[in-house]
């Protein structure tokens, strides 16, 4: 059961914000992680799959049939916010067989659904308690039961992890993960957490302001970002502006950087996106883009160091596992992507490493 978008388009009457020209498809069994900065639109488009807000063009598709003009309901959607929702007067059987209820499934059956849903995420021995005297994961798997009861055509799933605590997250990212595979059905990931996207997504979708800058696997977004500004904020990155100068060389503030070979005119301007893994420790074998360095900060993260290393013409963001004192780096060529610089880029938004 697949969800498509075709050529969406939303803007909050009186605002200019909203989504814009958004076309995506994700398929049965697939998940889609959205990230973007706070504001870009996430929200947005999952209202747009689930019905909480019609697109004023374009089309939602779901399982084959237009849906665009259906009511939430009218969808059936399994819809996980961050704050659970649940009934806090209900059991969590009575939860879970909620949405059977009011599609008028007879009692008996969807009290048997409920209780075996909650088997399938390990609640079974909960099903009488009342969500007050759950905790928040127990809670966040009501949630889930809850919207997968009435096997519905696609899973929402709006922040559903973020009010966990950094323990339980992973194991309720693979229980998503098992549950929505087995299940076969499409679903739509938003999170805050880039971790958690590039972890559990089959593809990431990137949203700047309300728009789609780059839909791909979680290694292509990190390895080859589409633009300068996706680089900045998926993962930790050096980013440099310069320009090449042919063949296989790039032209930066801290001097001319030896790259692979390069078809790009001289002059043309290009961003160099270095992630902190792949500075080398220590002198280059054949000396090529080697720096000696001083280190400025050096932050001790258990199984690696984060540390900024200053080089004439700049400061160089480096992680590694060794533990002796920095004083020469490199980067090796293989190491360095080649960003063009394109129309879509604006202002960044980097994180404080
Ligand atoms: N009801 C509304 N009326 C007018 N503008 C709105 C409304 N809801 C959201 N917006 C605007 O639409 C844009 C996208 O909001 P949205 O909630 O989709 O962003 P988001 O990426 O989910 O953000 P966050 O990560 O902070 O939750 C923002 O600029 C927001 O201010």
């Amino acid at each position: 059961m697949s969800v498509q978008l075709v050529g969406v388009n939303f803007t909050y009457p009186g605002a200019g914000a909203g989504v814009f020209d958004v076309n995506l498809e994700i398929q049965p069994g697939e998940l889609v992680a959205c990230i973007g900065a706070s504001g870009s639109g996430k929200t947005t488009l999952l209202k747009m799959v689930a019905g909480f807000e019609f697109p004023d063009r374009g089309q939602v598709i779901i399982d084959g049939l237009d849906v665009t003009r259906l009511r939430p309901r009218e969808r059936q959607l399994g819809v996980v916010f961050q704050n659970y929702a649940l009934f806090p007067l209900m059991t969590a059987t009575d939860n879970v067989a909620y949405p059977l209820k009011v599609r008028h499934v007879a009692r008996e059956e969807r009290l048997r659904r409920a209780r075996e849903t909650l088997q399938r995420v390990g609640l079974a021995q909960f099903a009488d308690r009342y969500p007050g005297t759950l905790s928040g994961g127990q809670q966040q798997r009501v949630a889930l039961a809850r919207a997968l009861v009435f096997q519905p055509k696609a899973l929402l799933l709006d922040e559903p992890l973020s009010a966990l605590d950094a323990a339980l997250r992973p194991l309720m990212r693979d229980e998503i993960r098992r549950l929505q595979r087995e299940h076969g059905i499409a679903a739509l990931h938003i999170t805050h957490d880039q971790e958690e996207a590039l972890s559990m997504a089959d593809r990431v979708a990137v949203m700047e302001a309300g728009r789609l800058v780059q839909v791909a696997t979680p290694t292509e977004i990190y390895d080859r970002p589409a633009t300068r500004s996706i680089a900045a904020f998926v993962g930790q990155a050096n980013l440099w502006d310069g320009h090449s100068v042919g063949g296989d060389g790039v032209e930066l503030p801290l001097g001319l950087l030896k790259l692979p070979p390069h078809d790009l005119p001289e002059r043309t301007p290009v961003t160099v996106l270095v992630r902190p893994e792949n500075v080398v420790v220590g002198p280059a074998p054949d000396g090529i883009n080697e720096f000696s360095c001083r280190v400025t900060r050096d932050r001790f993260l258990g199984s690696l160091r984060r540390y900024d290393a200053e080089i004439r013409g700049g400061t160089v963001l480096g992680e590694t596992s060794a533990r002796a004192v920095i004083e020469r780096i490199h980067i090796p060529p293989q190491n360095i992507q080649l960003i063009p610089a394109g129309p879509h880029d604006k202002p960044l938004e980097e994180k404080q490493p």
